[in-house]
């Protein structure tokens, strides 16, 4: 063994010596036209079952669109019954598969997983000290999901003291934030805001505290510190006993995202979404005989032949021209709610609302079933106003909600991970507690006064400035706006505000169609002036 180790030595140092001058040799030369793909380093145990480890971290890598490298630090024993045996590698190998990777792969950000001694989490510091990379995410394996300790205690102080000051983000559950912290107990969201307060003070910049195990809570709450605000991020809890596996893959789908370029907050919500929507849909697999299963990562290249969910992910450029319609409106004019959708659409609309307050339910299933299928053919969303049912019963995109309408997380329970949901908001507090929530988006009003909807508070345009810069989800102005004062709401260039939501301006004239484009063209101009 020595002798094939020696082997290797003496084989790849020359190998590694060449292959690190490519990348700087090759800048500015014809070479840079090789597309670079975003680059997760995972340093890892190995689960024979696959639902974990470096193999969960691969396929949510993977599925993220990131390339994933990875350096073993262990050979697993393990099922879906239990861990029957944890192997730890020699630290000069943990050493060797470092150099060569971080030597040669450009990785972007480092993923820990399992790391079994004090001695390999020396070793990895000191990889990440010789190969610096952009971003360092800590999970801190010390007990499996079926509550098998994976590592001993004397690693724990390793990390308090060497890995979670270089780290970007550490992401405990509750088990190992205790542990962490010497035992401390966690039963409340108020202990774990303390509890990732008290990690942070260990080093990592932010500290991602999972409460998957809270007990007495039918939401998933996970709490984000990141040095001045504790933010309470609800998710689905979704019943399935295939959760094996879904620590690392927060994880690697965090690192993923930062890879890709976003925000920690960014890459933990995306993160977030993606194990949700994966649990989802892997909610009746049947792998191992075992109380917990694995879960399928690569559902969405499957996605169109479960035939529910045709919107695997929101696109915020869609809330660009916004029409709700109102069949007051359209009656008025003599056309109906088909009509009208599909003359908007005509005209250029980007997403469609019905927001229809008068129709009996029977009618409303009726017409939000035809609507679907002409918003289908082109290629336009699809949300309902306040009714979830309907939205339900005829397979929309996704719903639009109030303030006073049924909350944000009860939606999402209903209508499941894939599904769109908007939110209006008049106050940044309003637009923190939709982002938490798990919205997908924000409606923004009264930009202007309005006659569409009864006693509605006008915000302004600082209100909707006040909202969008505060705001870490896209944003929809509405109220009051039409092709006179579409430009001076859309030239306030606040980051976030992606387009218009129009009632009236398109649905109280006589022809739909030629008033959608002028408003499209007016937005158009301005999207170019501001480019
Ligand atoms: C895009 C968009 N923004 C805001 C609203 C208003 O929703 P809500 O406050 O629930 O009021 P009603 O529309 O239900 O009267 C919206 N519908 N769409
Ligand atoms: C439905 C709605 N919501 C608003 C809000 O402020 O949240 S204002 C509004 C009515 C918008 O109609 P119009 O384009 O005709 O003014
Ligand atoms: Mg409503």
């Amino acid at each position: 063994m020595a002798a094939l180790v020696e082997l290797f030595h003496f084989h790849s140092s020359p190998i590694l010596q060449r292959r690190s001058h490519v990348p700087a040799a090759m800048a500015g030369s014809g070479e840079d036209r090789r597309r670079r793909m975003p680059h997760v380093l995972t340093v890892a145990g190995s689960d024979s079952g696959a639902g974990a480890g470096v193999q969960a971290d691969i396929k949510a890598c993977g599925a993220a669109g990131a390339y994933c490298s990875s350096v073993v630090t262990a050979v697993t024993a393990q099922n879906t019954v239990s861990v029957q045996g944890v192997h730890p590698l020699p630290e000069d190998s943990v050493r060797d598969q470092l150099r060569s990777v971080l030597s040669d792969m450009a990785v972007d950000v480092v993923k820990t997983g399992m790391l079994p001694s004090p001695g390999v989490i020396k070793v990895l510091c000191d990889s990440l000290r010789e190969f610096p990379v952009q971003a360092l995410v800590v999970d801190p394996v010390m007990v499996s999901t079926s509550g098998d300790r994976l590592t001993s205690h004397s690693t724990i102080a390793g990390y308090r003291n060497e890995l979670l000051p270089m780290a970007d983000i550490v992401t405990p559950n509750l088990k190992e934030a205790s542990a962490l912290l010497g035992g401390m107990s966690l039963v409340t969201v108020a202990d774990m805001c303390t509890a990732a307060k008290e990690i942070y003070k260990f080093g990592p910049r932010n500290v991602l505290l999972k409460g998957g195990d809270l007990p007495d809570s039918s939401d998933a709450i996970d709490v984000l510190f990141d040095g001045e605000n504790c933010h309470e991020l609800r998710g689905l809890r979704i019943k399935t006993r295939n959760t094996h596996g879904t620590g690392c893959t927060l994880a690697s789908s965090i690192a993923a995202e930062l890879a890709k370029g976003s925000s920690i907050l960014q890459a933990v919500q995306a993160a977030k979404s993606y194990v949700e929507s994966a649990l989802h849909y892997s909610k009746d697999l049947a792998i191992g005989h075992g109380p917990q299963g694995p879960f399928d990562h690569l559902f969405r290249l499957k996605a169109h032949d479960l035939n529910s969910d045709r919107k695997p992910s929101f696109n915020a450029n869609d809330l660009f021209l916004y029409a709700v319609t109102d069949s007051g409106m359209n009656k008025r004019w003599g056309r109906s709610i088909t009509e009208a959708v599909k003359a908007c659409l005509d005209g250029g609309a980007t997403i469609i609302q019905l927001r229809e307050k008068e129709a009996e339910t029977r009618n409303f299933v009726e017409a939000a079933t035809m609507c679907l299928e002409i918003c289908l053919s082109y290629g336009v969303p699809l949300l309902i106003n306040d009714r979830v049912d309907v939205a339900l019963a005829c397979n929309a995109d996704g719903v639009h909600v109030g303030q006073s309408d049924m909350p944000v997380s009860m939606v999402r329970k209903l209508i499941g991970p894939g599904k769109i949901i908007g939110v209006s908001c008049k106050t940044p507090a309003h637009a923190e507690k939709a982002w938490a929530d798990g919205a997908d988006y924000i409606g923004c009003g009264g930009v202007f006064p309005t006659n569409t909807k009864a006693n509605n508070l006008t915000v302004g345009l600082d209100g909707l400035k006040a909202v969008c810069l505060s705001s870490k989800l896209p944003v929809v102005a509405i109220g009051g706006i039409g092709a006179g004062n579409a430009r001076s709401v859309m030239e306030t260039g606040v980051p976030k505000l992606k387009g218009v939501a129009v009632v009236s301006a398109l649905f109280d004239r006589e022809c739909v169609v030629t008033e959608t484009r002028r408003l499209r063209s007016i937005l158009l101009e301005v999207a170019a002036a501001t480019k």
